[in-house]
């Protein structure tokens, strides 16, 4: 109690049991006061050996005109001081990464450690419930460490022992606003540690130009867009299926046109088939001539598209078995990718129910057994309720796009998704803000990632025919 409670405070503090005149006043001692001088020099010294460990950059650009003046004179301090922008200023000019990796980011990190999070920690911390503030004492989680990067600041954080990760999940909106941002991600470093991520600016509000038509034909994972983070969005379509769910202009069709445009040279070179299913016919027609005649709009050519679907797949289980156990595409077995624009319309709106039955049965069938023989399902679709799609499941990539409700978040994405950061509900709907912009929550990580999809326009889709039925690869694969 003596430790914990500051000045005289124990002195008044009494307590009764219940209904007698018995008292209980804390016996309080005087420290003596060379032992307190001892322990706050301790704790400066500490505190100066730790700000030189975390930010030696800062400390030397601090320390250095002082050591400089005390052993050169004053002469050679002011000769630096207008040598060394000239220095740092070249060094930006000719090498800018290296200069922010080693000073900017560090030195930015310093001040927003300083003068945001430092700053706004308690109040924020005790507003949002996060912290306590009990008998005249904080308990607060500690601010472990600030990282700048290019777009966001990565603060790490050690929570109070028996705080959980939806604790500060649930108080994201807190975090952010608190500190200043747009939004706040949470994701775990190790037990007992997280790391927040918020973002300074959104690397994502400007629209992206199509990818370039790859040089080489591939089926790796097609580059589709951009990552939050700066670094390229690449898709996997082959050995997986992808679902893609969006509101109407959400920009679902980026998603569809991007992954055909990376794979066009594996198309030309006969490694890939693009089989497009397109009911509402406004999406996938304009490049019609790149499917011939795997090409379907009527809820029958549909369904008898994807019973050919199935059919190839079955084939090749029958061919493939005891054999070999995954796909690698050839000429004579091109990996197929069935591609389905508003798939809702074919399994849940359509009033034609033995259509309706077989399209769903087919799709089933592809979703649970097409991967490993090289037939994957992309799909797209406004309202991903399970009433509209139950098999939804089945699909282990998938991408929600701007969403009407916060809980087609986790529909999408799985659950706890919208907590750890997925925002789709909030993404904007202005065209030239949100459309294209996603979240994307990899098999391999819990925490979902921002992305969003170059955009494909309509003279972007031309040139793919062009190059297509031409062969003038070369002549348009930067256009
Ligand atoms: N990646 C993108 N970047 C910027 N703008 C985009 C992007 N994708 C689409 N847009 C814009 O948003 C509009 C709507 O896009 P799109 O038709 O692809 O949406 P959608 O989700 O397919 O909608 P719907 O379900 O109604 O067909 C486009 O006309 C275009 O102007």
């Amino acid at each position: 109690m003596l430790r914990r409670l500051p000045g005289d405070e124990a002195r008044n503090l009494v307590s009764t049991t219940p209904d007698t005149a018995v008292v209980f006043r804390p016996a309080v001692m005087q420290t003596p006061a060379i032992v307190t001088i001892v322990i706050w020099l301790a704790r400066l010294l500490r505190g100066l050996i730790r700000t030189l460990w975390r930010h030696p950059i800062a400390c030397t650009a601090a320390l250095a005109p002082v050591v400089v003046t005390l052993t050169y004179g004053w002469r050679m301090a002011v000769v630096l001081a207008g040598f060394l922008p000239a220095l740092g200023l070249s060094w930006v000019l000719l090498e800018r990464d290296s200069f922010l990796r080693v000073v900017g980011w560090p030195l930015l990190a310093w001040w927003r450690l300083v003068w945001v999070y430092r700053r706004h920690w308690q109040p924020v911390m005790i507003v949002s419930g996060l912290g306590r503030h009990l008998r005249g004492r904080d308990y607060l989680p500690r601010l472990v460490k600030v990282r700048c990067t290019s777009w966001a600041d990565l603060v790490t954080v050690k929570m109070l022992n028996g705080q959980a990760v939806k604790d500060w999940t649930d108080r994201a909106d807190h975090l952010a606003h608190g500190f200043g941002a747009r939004s706040c991600r949470v994701s775990i470093a190790r037990a007992g540690r997280l790391v927040l991520t918020l973002p300074r600016h959104d690397p994502l509000a400007e629209p992206l130009p199509a990818v370039p038509i790859p040089e080489v034909a591939s089926v790796g994972a097609v580059e589709i867009g951009r990552c939050e983070d700066g670094t390229p969005y690449r898709l996997k379509v082959h050995g997986t299926h992808v679902l893609i769910a969006g509101a109407t202009g959400a920009g679902k069709g980026s998603y569809l046109w991007s992954a055909i445009r990376g794979l066009l040279p594996a198309m030309r070179a006969g490694l890939v088939q693009v089989w497009a299913l397109d009911p509402k016919r406004m999406e996938l027609s304009f490049g019609r001539a790149l499917f011939g005649p795997r090409y379907a709009a009527t809820p029958a050519e549909c369904a008898d598209l994807l019973e050919a679907a199935v059919a190839v797949m079955q084939e090749r289980a029958d061919r493939f078995g005891g054999n070999q156990r995954s796909h690698t595409p050839t000429v004579a077995d091109p990996f197929v990718l069935v591609v389905v624009d508003e798939v809702a319309f074919l399994t849940a709106y359509q009033s034609d129910k033995g259509l309706r039955e077989r399209t769903k049965a087919a799709l089933a069938t592809l979703t649970t057994q097409g991967r490993a023989v090289g037939v994957g399902v992309m799909a797209a679709l406004q309202d991903p309720r399970k009433e509209v799609m139950n098999i939804r499941n089945l699909f282990p990539d998938k991408i929600a796009l701007r969403l009407d409700e916060s809980e087609q978040v986790d529909m999408v994405l799985g659950d706890g998704a919208r907590d750890r950061g997925a925002l789709a509900d909030h993404i904007s709907p202005v065209p030239e803000l949100g459309a294209g912009v996603g979240y994307v929550r990899l098999e391999t990580s819990p925490d979902p990632i921002r992305v969003r999809a170059a955009y494909v326009s309509d003279e972007d889709i031309r040139t793919m025919v062009a190059i297509f039925s031409t062969g003038r690869a070369g002549a348009h694969a930067r256009g």
